[in-house]
């Protein structure tokens, strides 16, 4: 039944192969750099004093209970936002690339069109269509949004996101609404581009799991500053019945309900 959301579906057994592969490349990611970051709305202190340094080409995770400020911190990363106080260094404005919950295809144009919106030249399209046949939308192109299953119109955001090749990747819950069988295929996907890209990526999410299979740190944000940050060396790609697995989302998940 899940199956048939995809014409072309990415199976496990064909993305595992690459995804266990070392990096042929070291990627072409962005160094992302706050020093004491405090953002507030009126009298409401959200963020306050907190530092954060990102490696180029590191795929961070960034968890916390609702409102204790993800989405805002992910929000001044992009330069969506300016922060009250502090720094933000975080490459230029065409070398990141937003990804929501929510893919805000724009309904009169077709699958195509949308990947390549704001792009120029007159390769515009085949890049549209490459960037589609890399998130296993190959020949979906020509069809309208409305025709798309929510996992598809996510694979569309990413293939939009990735046409324009870029060093940093913010995703802001991304995968929030989709079933859960689309969730581990979309991991398996986002993995994948990651590793043959290189981009930097930073994922805020409400699923520790979803942190622990795809970050190389998860970072708790608790009282406005990062609570915890928790390397995660298990080998990829992650089975949720890999050794070691199960005791880190146990670990994030006690800090987060301040039980550690
Ligand atoms: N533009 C804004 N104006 C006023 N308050 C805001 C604004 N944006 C965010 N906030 C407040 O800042 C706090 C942090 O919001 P934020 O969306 O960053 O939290 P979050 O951790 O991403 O939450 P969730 O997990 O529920 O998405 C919340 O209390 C929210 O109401």
């Amino acid at each position: 039944m899940f199956l048939t959301e995809f014409d072309t579906p990415v199976p496990p057994r064909e993305l595992a192969p690459e995804a266990a592969a070392p990096r042929t490349s070291p990627g072409d990611g962005l160094a992302v750099t706050l020093r004491g970051i405090a953002k507030s709305f009126g009298a409401r202190h959200v963020l306050q004093g907190l530092d954060l340094d990102i490696a180029p080409g590191e795929f961070v995770a960034l968890v916390g209970r609702s409102g204790c400020g993800k989405s805002t911190l992910l929000r001044l990363i992009a330069g969506l936002d300016q922060p009250s106080a502090g720094t933000v260094e975080a490459g230029q404005v065409h070398e990141r690339r937003l990804m929501f919950q929510d893919a805000r295809l724009l309904p009169w144009k077709r699958v195509v069109d949308n990947v390549a919106l704001g792009l120029a030249g007159r390769d515009a399209k085949d890049r549209a269509m490459e960037a589609l046949s890399q998130v296993g939308l190959a020949g979906r192109g020509g069809d309208w949004p409305s025709t798309l299953s929510g996992g598809q119109r996510q694979r569309v955001a990413l293939a939009r996101a990735l046409v324009h090749r870029p060093r940093l990747l913010l995703l802001d819950e991304p995968l929030g609404a989709l079933d859960a069988l689309t969730r581990l295929e979309m991991h398996r996907l986002i993995e994948q581009l990651w590793r043959r890209h290189g981009f930097t990526a930073l994922l805020v999410t409400h699923d520790v799991a979803e942190a622990v299979a795809l970050a190389d740190r998860v970072l708790l944000i608790d009282r406005g500053g990062i609570a915890l940050d928790a390397a995660v060396t298990l080998p990829r790609p992650r089975s949720r019945a890999a050794p070691g697995f199960a005791e880190l989302e146990d670990r994030v998940l006690r800090h987060i309900v301040g039980q550690p």
